[in-house]
């Protein structure tokens, strides 16, 4: 049986842990560093997973290591961890925004396997989306392991070319939030024109869960839906028009462009270290 040790019990590590015991992981199969007592307190009440505010301890055991800590933690951990992962070599995952796969070897070692990856948070409710990237010594069964542990909380797809990886972070990772930045604005603008907010909140939130799963089951590209909605010199070309005089995509593509060079600064920053 494969023994997962997570470094860092915070939100992603939380959603990875509760789609590994729903897909049938034993809770016995796992283990969580987290230097929080509360935090180890509701790790171990909500998924009875072994806890610890040791991350050597955590890791003594482990065939994976599931770094799930900020970006700016990772040198703190290095230090504590290399001897460990030198001995053992398990198959490292980092889940870190903007960390690259050339830095995790020159802290952990460089003959460990390592798979960087990025989740994004629906992963909690199982409808994660998640981009994974791997060394050259990822065994086959490894790069089994890593999507075994990221097909439990939503969808996979490979990048082979890790430079994609902050494309990735800065489409899927953070892509939520633009999301949930979206409808904010979209229930704040139906307020504005008299409507009660809890109102406008439930007919935002249905109408983007409705066409979000359009888009899923009908398997049609996002423009064809687009279109088959828009009646010629109706209400909503009247609102595609505003969104073109604005500039939309060019709004979407600055965001999207901003997220991955801060991924990449992030990354830079810790060359020091
Ligand atoms: N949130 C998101 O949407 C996504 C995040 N990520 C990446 O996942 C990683 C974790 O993010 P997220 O779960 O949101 O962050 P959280 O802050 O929720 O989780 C990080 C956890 O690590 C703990 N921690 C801090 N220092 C140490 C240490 N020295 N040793 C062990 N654990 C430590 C923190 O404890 P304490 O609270 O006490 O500091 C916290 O519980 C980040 O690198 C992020 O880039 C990836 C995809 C999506
Ligand atoms: O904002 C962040 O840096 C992290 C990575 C992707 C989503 N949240």
């Amino acid at each position: 049986m494969t023994h997962i040790a997570f470094i860092g019990g915070g939100n992603m590590a939380r959603s990875l842990i509760g789609g590994l015991l729903k897909t049938g992981t034993p809770a016995a199969n796992l283990r969580v560093a987290e230097p929080l007592a509360q935090a180890r307190e509701s790790l171990g009440r909500d998924f009875s997973v072994a806890t610890f505010d040791d991350n050597r301890l955590a890791a003594a055991d482990a065939d994976v290591l599931v770094l799930a800590v900020k970006p700016q933690v990772m040198p703190a951990i290095h230090h504590e961890l290399r001897d460990t992962l030198q001995r053992k070599r398990p198959l490292l995952i980092s889940i870190a925004a903007g960390v690259r796969i050339d830095q995790l070897e020159r802290w952990f070692g460089n003959l460990l396997p390592i798979v960087r990856c990025m989740p994004n948070t629906p992963a909690l409710i199982g409808a994660g989306a998640t981009g994974l990237c791997a060394n050259l010594r990822v065994t086959p069964q490894q790069r089994e392991q890593a999507q075994h542990i990221l097909d439990a909380v939503g969808i996979t797809r490979w990048i082979e070319d890790e430079a994609l990886m902050d494309t990735v972070t800065a489409l899927s990772g953070s892509g939520p939030a633009y999301f949930f930045a979206f409808v904010e604005a979209l229930e704040n603008a139906a307020v504005a024109q008299g409507m009660p907010r809890e109102t406008a909140r439930i007919l935002a939130t249905q109408t983007c869960l409705g066409a979000g799963r359009m888009l899923v089951e009908s398997n049609e590209a996002p423009a064809t839906l687009r279109q088959r909605v828009t009646s010629p010199n109706g209400t909503t070309q009247a609102a595609l028009e505003s969104f073109s005089a604005d500039q939309f995509p060019r709004i979407v593509a600055r965001a999207v462009g901003a997220a991955t060079r801060r991924g990449e600064e992030l990354a830079a920053a810790l060359d020091k270290d």
